[in-house]
């Protein structure tokens, strides 16, 4: 990629390498923008003779911090596995001190879990056990311990391979046993003792044995890995699941300390709830993780064991597996090629082309520029969500989430879709919605923008149904799909929230509920009026008020063409200045509004750790835990600063 210039070595000659340059002339390179920061180093996206790479340049404030870059990259000039994070460069002299690597397109497997909502197929979490295990058993092999394996320093490629990276606390085994522990977890920083800084994210992946401040051994990666690969198979944050028993102790929440961890973890064997059976994890994979994560590092397996019986695992489960994928179940039968087709059609990108987005948006012209004067109070926003199919075979629901919306600070939306029917106008609307949003921006105030937003989407979607009916010649009349929706929109310090059906927004103002939205069913005596004024008849059925003779519960969608104008598309808008009293917001589709009251949802939230997407899983699965058999999305916005600690514990 750049050539090597001799002599290559760092500074100070303790780093050399016969195939990495160590150091670069400034033109060869170029740092775009940050990718993440941390308090130790900051990585760019960045160029290297023409090639993407991650630079990673950490902060060197002390000569303990430039002895251990030196220490770091001695160790990554050794290294070359597959499954490790490759260093293809680095800069070691002053004043730049800069590592190289290979660029990883899929971002860590934790954001991938937990920001990307990834459920991985077993087929996937076992190659990426496999692969992680190669990788630390080449490290163990060079007497090398890495001591901070966790997701977060878990890379993937564009195929989802895992590349182990991060080697900013591994060491020689042979080293660490003359470095007290005391000595790698305070070098000087104020808080001194356990820093923080260590402990944070990291905490939860810590053999009994760190936490006791005995010495890190190579079967303390051992049991980070179990931790590790346990949160691949069940996408759980170690420790927040809310299937485990009240005393179980779900210790992320606030009223938990790292003290508290500890002490459960270290004396009371405290572990995260073990994968179940259910999603298909073969038994040998369960047992393995659990001999990883016991108390006694002794009776942990080996990287060599590991590797070993991750191998036979998989080629049972392809062997297990793989006549599956052609089974004769699969295959349509000629008559219903068609239908299978009309409905497989991607709806998504339908949505996406219908809401194409126009000149105006693409010239300099800003969105709801001259609105609401900016002397006004500013929300900070973090948001996060979390959608589950529950109990139902099928996900119907669908959402969006545009913070920053074309590149304003302070303009956000975000949107829950609701299917019945089938999911075709959901997944249509979740596309189509912030594009015909956004459109309307330039030319009309936020309230207009929102009705002409749900109203071209409802058109659209029906135009697409009516175009694909004809030209594909499917006579199915009667497929008449729809979905609710409820969008929010905040420029600057407004907050305005569309919503047609019976999806939910709340805001949290001083503690208390705050109803954004109010449901269109049946039941209210409004909505109910309107409707049978506009031509439909609206029957009690069975429990409820229903809708025509689809028996539609609710009284304004997309879609529902069978149901148009009565069933109508026009949203409902509120309305509300933000001040310093607003909390967070929170949308639901009605799986959440089913079984949990305003109010639970406040006071849930109050109790968990202050992070949007854990907030939103915790009410989904509280939802699912009280008997929701539907669809669960939610959306959770902080309005708020939240701090470090109260993200964290
Ligand atoms: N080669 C890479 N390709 C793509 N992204 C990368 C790469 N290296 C690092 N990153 C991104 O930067 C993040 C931080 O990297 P890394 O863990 O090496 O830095 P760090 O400063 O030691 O972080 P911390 O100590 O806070 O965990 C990674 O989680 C990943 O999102
Ligand atoms: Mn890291
Ligand atoms: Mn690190």
């Amino acid at each position: 990629m750049v050539e090597i210039v001799e002599p290559n070595t760092c500074v100070r000659g303790c780093c050399t390498s016969s195939t990495i340059p160590l150091h670069l002339p400034p033109s060869s390179y170029a740092l775009l923008a940050p990718i993440a920061r941390g308090s130790e180093s900051t990585v760019y996206d960045a160029r290297l003779g023409g090639a993407r790479v991650a630079v990673k340049k950490p902060v060197l404030s002390t000569a303990d911090d430039l002895d251990k870059f030196h220490r770091e990259l001695q160790l990554l000039c050794k290294l070359d596995q597959p499954g490790v994070a490759k260093l293809v460069a680095a800069h070691a002299r002053p004043p730049n001190y800069m590592l190289f690597f290979q660029f990883y397109e899929s971002r860590n497997l934790a954001e991938k879990l937990h920001v990307q909502e990834w459920s991985p197929s077993i087929y996937q979490v076992l190659t990426i056990a496999c692969d992680l295990a190669k990788a630390l058993q080449y490290l163990h092999n060079l007497g090398i311990v890495h001591r901070d394996v966790k997701p977060a320093n878990i890379l993937l490629d564009k195929d989802l391979r895992p590349h182990l990276a991060d080697f900013g606390l591994a060491m020689y085994k042979k080293d660490l046993k003359h470095v007290s522990v005391e000595n790698w977890k305070s070098s000087g920083k104020p808080t001194g003792g356990f820093h923080k800084r260590n402990m944070v994210g990291t905490l939860i992946y810590m053999a009994p044995e760190i936490l006791r401040k005995d010495i890190h051994t190579e079967k303390s990666d051992v049991y980070s890995f179990g931790i590790s690969i346990n949160e691949l198979l069940t996408g759980v944050v170690p420790y927040t699941d809310l299937r485990a028993e009240a005393q179980a102790h779900t210790v992320l929440e606030m009223s938990y300390t790292e003290q508290q961890l500890t002490a459960a973890v270290v004396s009371e064997g405290l572990r995260p709830i073990l994968a179940h059976h259910d999603i298909g994890a073969p038994s040998d994979l369960l047992s393995l993780i659990k001999r990883c994560w016991d108390p006694n590092p002794l009776h942990r397996p080996s990287f060599d064991d590991i590797v070993e019986e991750l191998t036979f695992i998989m080629e049972h489960v392809e062997k297990v597996s793989c006549p599956s994928l052609v089974s004769p179940s699969n295959q349509c039968q000629n008559g219903m090629m068609d239908l299978q087709y009309f409905k497989e059609l991607n709806w998504y990108d339908q949505g996406e082309q219908s809401a194409r987005i126009t000149n105006a948006a693409k010239s300099n012209m800003r969105l709801w520029a001259s609105s609401f004067n900016e002397s006004h109070y500013h929300p900070t926003l973090s948001w996060g969500s979390f959608a589950t199919c529950g109990r139902r075979e099928t996900m119907e629901d669908t959402h969006f989430m545009l913070p920053q919306m074309c590149n304003e600070n302070d303009v956000h939306a975000f949107g829950i879709f609701d299917g019945h029917r089938g999911a075709a106008a959901a997944e249509f609307s979740a596309r189509a919605l912030p594009g015909f949003l956004q459109n309307a921006g330039y030319t009309c105030s936020p309230t207009d923008a929102l009705i002409k937003a749900f109203t071209r989407t409802d058109e659209a979607f029906r135009d697409g149904l009516v175009l694909h009916r004809n030209s594909k010649r499917i006579i199915q009349k009667d497929w008449h799909p729809g979905c609710t929706a409820v969008a929010a929109l905040i420029v600057r310090n407004k907050l305005f929230v569309a919503n047609a059906g019976d999806c939910r927004a709340i805001l949290s103002r001083s503690g208390h509920p705050f109803p954004m939205s109010k449901d269109h069913v049946a039941s209210c005596a409004d909505e109910r009026t309107r409707v049978i004024k506009e031509g439909i008849k609206v029957k009690w059925l069975v429990d409820t008020w229903r809708v025509g003779p689809a028996a539609l519960q609710v009284t304004r969608s997309i879609g529902d063409d069978d149901l148009k104008p009565a069933v109508t598309a026009r949203p409902e808008i509120t309305e509300t200045s933000l001040t310093a009293d607003d909390e967070f917001l929170v949308m639901a589709s009605d799986g959440l509004w089913d079984v949990l009251s305003n109010e639970d949802v406040i006071s849930i939230i109050k109790d968990t750790v202050k992070e949007p997407a854990m907030c939103s899983k915790r009410l989904a699965t509280e939802a699912v835990e009280r008997g929701s058999k539907d669809n669960i999305t939610v959306i959770v916005v902080f309005l708020r600063p939240v701090s470090t600690a109260e993200r964290i514990y």
